[in-house]
Order: structure tokens, then C-alpha cells, then sequence
């Protein structure tokens, strides 16, 4: 359903060249939610507005539903829907009225665009607030009259730009369950961005990890979780000295890729670690080293992530976590 290969994007700023987008290519097959996960600055946002034909690439090519995005911007335009950082509505119109106006705009007729109006005020939950205005409303209603707007000419792909930021954990969660509504109910195929790893761990079918304009990952949040991280074991010892013994013992093992002794723990990525950990266990009672704690740790996309990059996610003064503060929607660039 997206086709993106070879996508380049650069800026020039004073003198300085700014390669936004270096090298991003990825399929999105019909029915996937596929998540765009990077830190700021990574180049989801360039790569969106290249996906949606807001912004030309330097090189590469696009194509949604078969629709070349260079060739036929117009075709792509009526598949997709687009739903930007910065809220789409105004402040002062009804939500049923900007709805209505919006799917005129999209060549719906009057009595169309009023029922298409009250059926995504439906789909996205958000009915008793029709005659509301947009300024009177939270972040999280005011993310839904978004949705709601970038639906309203029936698209078969939806673009949505970090849909959550900024929104606080109840209407994150609330928003994710429209998100994947949108997607079981009626088939559609959703690329977001993010910078949220347990929004892409829990809603993402797929996960494309961008860093510096490049795609560093791809695939399911399981497969990246086994291939790129590995489980971890921690084991911890009577004193430091047992720690650093038992490191180089368990550093021998098959199915290591990490060892590190902090005080009296060791901490150990492996392939298997249930199956290990009992070896790793004999191995060091017959060195008579004493373990006083022994346990086991799945992975997170956070470790996906170091492993990658060398830094987590939130790291070198970026504004990341796992858990969104309060600020208030609408503040970003788009
Ligand atoms: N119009 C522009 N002119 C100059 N530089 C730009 C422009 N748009 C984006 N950039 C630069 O390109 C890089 C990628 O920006 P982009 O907005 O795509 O990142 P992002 O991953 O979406 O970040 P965020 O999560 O903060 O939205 C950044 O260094 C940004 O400053």
C-alpha cells in the first residue's frame, strides 16, 4: 500500500546543508499499522510530509496505492489522509460544521458530507462534542476532531504525526484504542510517528526505527526485541570480586553478546536466558561462587535501541520518555 525507496531529503540553511532524510526506504503492506520511531530531529516528520506530498524528496521515490507521489500527487491526495503536529481546526466553527465544510471541500454534496460528518464523530468517539468549538476543548478531544477531519474523504491510508504528544496517559490510551479501531474495523492502513517506544511496542504491527535520517531497524517489536537485544540476566554475588569472577566465567558462555559487573551484579545479554541461566548457575557453583540472586529480563525496545545507536532514546538532550509530561498539544513544528 506505501512503497517508499531511496528517500533523500536535504535543506539549505544559510550555507549549511541539512540532510534531513538520507536514506529511507520501507514497504507498508494493506491493514498495517506501522510505527516511525526515531528521536527528535531523526527525520519522521521530512519523511511524512515526502510520504504525503507536501514536500518533494531530493531523491527517491514514493508510491501509495499504486499512485506514483511525484507523477500523481492529486491520485495519492484522495487515498490518504494526513493528520499533521499542529491541530487542523480553527477555533471558533462547530466540529460538525469544520467536518462538514472539510468533506465539501473534498467534493462530498451537502447532505454526504453531513452524514460522512456524524459517522466519523462516531468512529472517533467524540459525538456529544459536535457542536462544540475546537477552542473550548482538551488536547486529547482536540487530537480526535483531528483524526476525525483527516477521514472525512474516506481515505485508505492515514498519515498521523506523533498522534499522542503531548497528551497525558489516559488519553494516550484513549486515543490508541481509536487508532487501532480505525485500523480493525474498517481496514484501514495507518503509518504514525513516534518517539514514544512503548506506543510502538504496544500499537505498531511493525516498527521502522529511523536515527540521523537513516532506517536502522525493521520489523515486528518481538523480532527486533530477539535479534537486536537479546534477554538479560542479572545475577548477584556475595561481593565484588565474586562479580568480576562470575563476568568472565559467564563471558565464555555460547549465546553471550554483553557482559557487565556493576558492584556485586553481573548483567548478562544472551540469546536464551531461561535455558542459561541454570548453566550459568552450575558454572558458578562449581567456581564456589556464591549467588545470591538470579533472574531474568525480556528485553524492551529501549535496549533495542542502545544496542543500535550506543544511547537510549531519550539521551544527548533530547525531549524523550517513556512516560509523556503535560504540556499541552499543538506547540511543534509541522
Ligand atoms: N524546513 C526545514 N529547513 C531546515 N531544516 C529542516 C527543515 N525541516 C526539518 N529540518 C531539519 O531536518 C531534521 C529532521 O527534522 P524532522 O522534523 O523530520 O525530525 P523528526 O524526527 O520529525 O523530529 P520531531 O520528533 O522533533 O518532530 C532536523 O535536523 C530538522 O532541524
Amino acid at each position: 500500500m506505501i512503497r517508499a525507496v531511496g528517500l533523500r531529503r536535504t535543506f539549505k540553511v544559510g550555507k549549511e546543508t541539512v540532510e534531513a532524510v538520507r536514506d529511507v526506504g520501507f514497504d507498508v503492506a494493506a491493514g498495517e499499522l506501522l510505527a516511525l520511531l526515531g528521536p527528535n530531529g531523526a527525520g519522521k516528520s521530512t519523511t511524512l510530509r515526502m510520504l504525503t506530498t507536501l514536500l518533494p524528496p531530493t531523491a527517491g521515490s514514493v508510491h501509495i496505492a499504486g499512485f506514483d507521489a511525484a507523477r500523481e500527487p492529486g491520485r495519492v491526495r484522495e487515498v490518504i489522509g494526513y493528520v499533521g503536529q499542529k491541530s487542523a481546526s480553527g477555533e471558533n466553527h462547530r466540529i460538525r460544521d469544520e467536518l462538514v465544510t472539510q468533506g465539501r471541500c473534498f467534493g462530498l454534496s451537502a447532505q454526504k458530507a453531513r452524514h460522512r460528518a456524524d459517522e466519523v464523530l462516531d468512529i472517533l468517539g467524540i459525538g456529544d462534542l459536535a457542536t462544540r468549538v475546537p477552542g473550548t476543548l482538551s488536547g486529547g478531544q482536540r487530537r480526535r476532531v483531528d483524526i476525525a477531519l483527516g477521514l472525512i474523504h474516506h481515505p485508505r491510508v492515514l498519515f498521523l504525526d506523533e498522534p499522542t504528544t503531548g497528551l497525558d496517559p489516559h488519553s494516550r490510551a484513549a486515543l490508541w484504542d481509536r487508532i487501532q479501531l480505525l485500523r480493525r474495523e474498517h481496514g484501514i492502513t495507518i503509518l504514525l510517528t513516534t518517539h514514544y517506544l512503548d506506543e510502538a511496542d504496544r500499537m505498531a504491527d511493525r516498527i521502522v526505527i529511523v536515527d540521523r535520517g537513516r532506517v536502522i531497524a525493521d520489523g515486528t517489536a518481538g523480532a527486533l526485541k530477539a535479534d537486536l537485544a537479546g534477554d538479560l540476566m542479572h545475577i548477584t554475588t556475595s561481593d565484588t570480586d565474586a562479580a568480576r569472577a562470575a563476568a568472565d566465567l559467564a563471558g565464555g558462555m555460547p549465546g553471550v553478546s554483553r557482559v557487565t559487573a556493576e558492584g556485586r551484579t553481573v548483567n548478562v545479554r544472551i540469546a536464551d536466558a531461561d535455558t542459561a541461566l541454570p548453566a550459568c548457575l552450575r558454572l558458578l557453583d562449581r567456581a564456589a561462587l556464591t549467588v545470591t540472586r538470579a533472574d531474568v529480563r525480556r528485553p524492551s525496545l529501549d535496549d533495542v535501541f542502545i544496542n543500535l545507536t550506543g544511547h537510549r532514546l531519550g539521551e544527548s538532550g533530547d525531549a524523550y520518555a517513556t512516560v509523556p509530561t503535560d504540556e499541552p498539544i499543538g506547540d511543534t513544528h509541522a
